[in-house]
């Protein structure tokens, strides 16, 4: 084989693949590689053309924009063709000379004459909109689609708060203005975190979004608009197509930082970072502070873009293909970026959250070396299907937790087993439990588990806990971190002597805190009962369970059913107060704070109504002969019945009055237990 033929063979390899990721990045809204992978493809073709003009095509995906028009939409032919921006290729900030060398040469500059100057602007990652305003009203908005012909989203864009639907008196008869649609970063967090909820309560058809450019790409290129519009978008004005000339009456401009300020002035957002520029020298500078706060920035940016300001100058130096040769986008370190999966590990939260978390091949994403990213929870992991051994996309963008993104399908390792999120706390062997309609786990274990020891502590030391004087959030830290107190019961172990061994701990404050233990130790059953931070159980909820038992020993040994027994205390809460005084860990905490000297008057059980409908759910509709329908809730309630508005599966029982409607049908359905007056009444004696 020649050299030539095999340069012709990966010439044609990468458009191949270029041509596959395009279509799935522009068309698709489903890229599977990340973007610095496509760009160093791209790169790749690029040289390969610029040394082998021969093997250029005019069909190469580095001769054309874009990619096609998605079905559904009208299709919009742009009147001044939407372009792309070649890409400086060295990611330094020095980088930015090379642009500015390239430019002083092709205007024929010698190395005396003054700088050239620029405008510096962010580099939005979003997607590109053309905004089409006549006589000042929007009438279309289009994507760029391949550059020539774009995809009419006019409905989309127009529930996009920062796109002014129309312009002052002195806005041009027709003005395109050109700028990005994108999301911010903590509108795509909420928006994911939605969408995990979502996911959590069963809704099949919910995805979670891979980054922010593609939650507004496929915002904005929704075939229906009342779902774009739940999508929070934003806008930045950054450029024009067609515009009125002067001639005919149009604004004369003489540069592009000019046509800016005038867009704002009508009401189009532009960046205050947006900055004029003198020379390479500026450059750089924009370059290397912009780097610097790319991570404070609420929205994510690629790069930054460097335009020469004067329209002659601009005109001089004309465009190639499918890029102007005034413009250049420097680039940063991606935020995403290809590695291997090595271990997949559950990590637990102080407050006993469990969260899966890949562990990964070093890698260096936005800036920093990353070797863990976060899973989310069972279902993402699940949906996602990652694995031991899988090639995934990692991504790290502001202060926000790397995450695996996506795994790349044709690089599975063969037999590597599905992820199963483990039952027990990886800690400290409590169980984990995921409650209903709730997408974590979270460890039982709370009074023991050293994951949540600092929580524990806090939350124990609180003044409506068990109000420990002078024990707050540093020493708990310091007091963890020394190893001095691990449990609770320990904090009622503590001697002088560990205390001034600890740092800034004088005798002073050693002597109060342990004067504030002691004062703590006499304390009453719902102030006890609260400061175990048993999930659901609130001040209202322990002081109704030390009302209902008396004493703290029935409470340690009651089951669900007589936990529910505890006004408004419904079957998570039971659920929750059972598991977690099923740990044993928990009761042995519980035995040794008695032990340490913890005391409170118990009282006596409360004498309770019999309540036969404890746990139960009534739904009441029509009209009942002789009770009304308050009566009837408060019967029922009495009885320890939870009374809800609609029918579901978990309904026990409807009682049916005269003109029921849609939910006697609907228990019908489900066959439910339907009753009349006659047999609440039965119902309620307890027959
Ligand atoms: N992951 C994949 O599979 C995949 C596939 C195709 C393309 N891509 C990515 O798409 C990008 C390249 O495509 P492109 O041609 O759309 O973009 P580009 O890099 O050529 O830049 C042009 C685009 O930059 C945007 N932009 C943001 N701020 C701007 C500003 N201040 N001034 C002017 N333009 C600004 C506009 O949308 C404009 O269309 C690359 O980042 C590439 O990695 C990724
Ligand atoms: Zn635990």
């Amino acid at each position: 084989m020649t050299a030539s033929a095999q340069v012709q063979e990966r010439v044609e390899a990468l458009r191949e693949l270029l041509h596959h990721h395009a279509h799935r990045y522009y068309v698709l809204d489903e890229p599977e590689i990340p973007d610095a992978e496509y760009d160093r493809l791209f790169q790749e073709l690029q040289a390969l053309e610029e040394r082998h003009p021969e093997l250029a095509t005019p069909d190469s995906p580095t001769r054309r924009v874009g990619g096609a028009v998605l079905d559904g939409f009208a299709k919009v032919r742009h009147r001044v063709p939407m372009l792309s921006i070649r890409t400086e290729t060295d990611i330094e900030a020095s980088g930015a000379r090379n642009f500015d060398t390239r430019v002083r040469r092709e205007l024929g500059l010698a190395a005396s004459e003054p700088p050239v100057q620029y405008v510096a602007e962010l580099k939005f990652d979003g997607l590109a909109i053309n905004l089409r305003y006549e006589n000042g009203v929007l009438v279309q908005a289009a994507t760029r689609g391949d550059g020539e012909i774009g995809e009419d989203v006019t409905q989309n864009i127009r529930g996009i708060g920062q796109v002014p639907l129309r312009l002052p008196r002195d806005a041009p008869a027709v003005l395109e203005v050109r700028g990005e649609v994108y999301m911010r970063r903590d509108d795509f967090e909420r928006l994911n975190e939605q969408q995990r909820q979502k996911i959590a309560a069963g809704q099949k058809n919910e995805k979670t979004y891979v980054n922010p450019r593609n939650a507004a790409a496929g915002a904005v290129r929704q075939l229906d608009p009342a779902i774009s519009r739940q999508r929070p978008l934003s806008f930045f004005a950054y450029g024009w197509g067609e515009v009125t000339p002067a001639e005919q009456g149009g604004p004369d401009f003489h540069s592009h930082y000019e046509a800016l300020l005038t867009l704002r002035s009508w009401g189009f957002p532009v960046s205050a970072r947006t900055t004029l520029a003198q020379g390479a020298d500026d450059l750089v500078a924009f370059h290397q502070a912009v780097g610097e706060e790319r991570d404070r920035l609420p929205f994510d940016i690629d790069g930054v873009v460097y335009k020469v300001n004067g329209f002659a100058l601009q005109k001089r130096l004309g465009f190639v293909t499918r890029e102007p040769r005034w413009a250049v986008a420097h680039k940063y370190p991606a935020q995403e970026q290809l590695t291997t999966v090595e271990a997949i590990e559950v990590q637990v939260g102080r407050t006993g959250k469990l969260t899966p978390v890949a562990k990964l091949a070093p890698v260096f994403v936005g800036g920093v070396t990353v070797t863990n990213a976060t899973l989310h929870n069972e279902d993402e992991a699940r949906r996602k299907d990652v694995r031991v051994g899988d090639t995934v996309i990692v991504r790290r963008a502001g202060d926000v937790i790397p995450e695996v993104v996506s795994v790349v399908p044709d690089k599975r390792v063969q037999d590597a087993p599905q992820f199963t999120m483990p039952r027990r706390c990886p800690v400290c062997g409590s169980e984990a439990v995921r409650e209903e309609g709730e997408a974590d786990y979270r460890c039982t274990g709370g009074l023991f588990c050293g994951a949540q020891r600092k929580q524990a502590l806090l939350h124990f030391a609180q003044r409506r806990a068990m109000d420990i004087e002078g024990l707050g959030e540093k020493l708990v830290d310091q007091l963890v971190d020394a190893g001095v107190v691990k449990t609770l019961p320990d904090l009622y172990r503590l001697g002088l002597a560990n205390l001034v061994a600890l740092e800034r701990m004088g005798d002073k404050s050693a002597q109060n805190l342990l004067a504030g233990l002691e004062q703590s130790k006499a304390t009453s059953l719902p102030r006890f009962l609260y400061s175990l931070g048993v999930r659901h159980v609130g001040e209202a909820t322990a002081r109704d369970l030390a009302r209902h038992f008396g004493g703290l020993d029935a409470i340690l040994d009651a089951g669900v059913e007589q936990l529910l027994e505890v006004p408004d205390v419904g079957p998570v809460v039971a659920e929750s107060i059972h598991t977690f005084f099923a740990q044993p860990h928990n009761r042995e905490v519980v035995e040794q704070l008695r032990a340490g000297g913890v005391h409170w008057e118990e009282g006596a059980p409360a004498v309770q109504a019999p309540r036969p409908l404890a746990g139960q759910t009534v739904v009441l509709t029509g009209t009942l002969p002789t009770l009304s329908r308050d009566e009837a809730k408060d019967l029922l309630e009495a009885a320890g019945a939870k009374v809800a508005g609609s029918v579901s599966k978990k309904t026990s029982y409807v009682v049916a009055g005269a003109e029921a409607g849609s939910k006697l049908d609907k228990a019908r359905e489900l066959g439910i237990p339907v009753l009349d007056e006659d047999g609440l009444r039965a119902l309620l004696a307890g027959g």
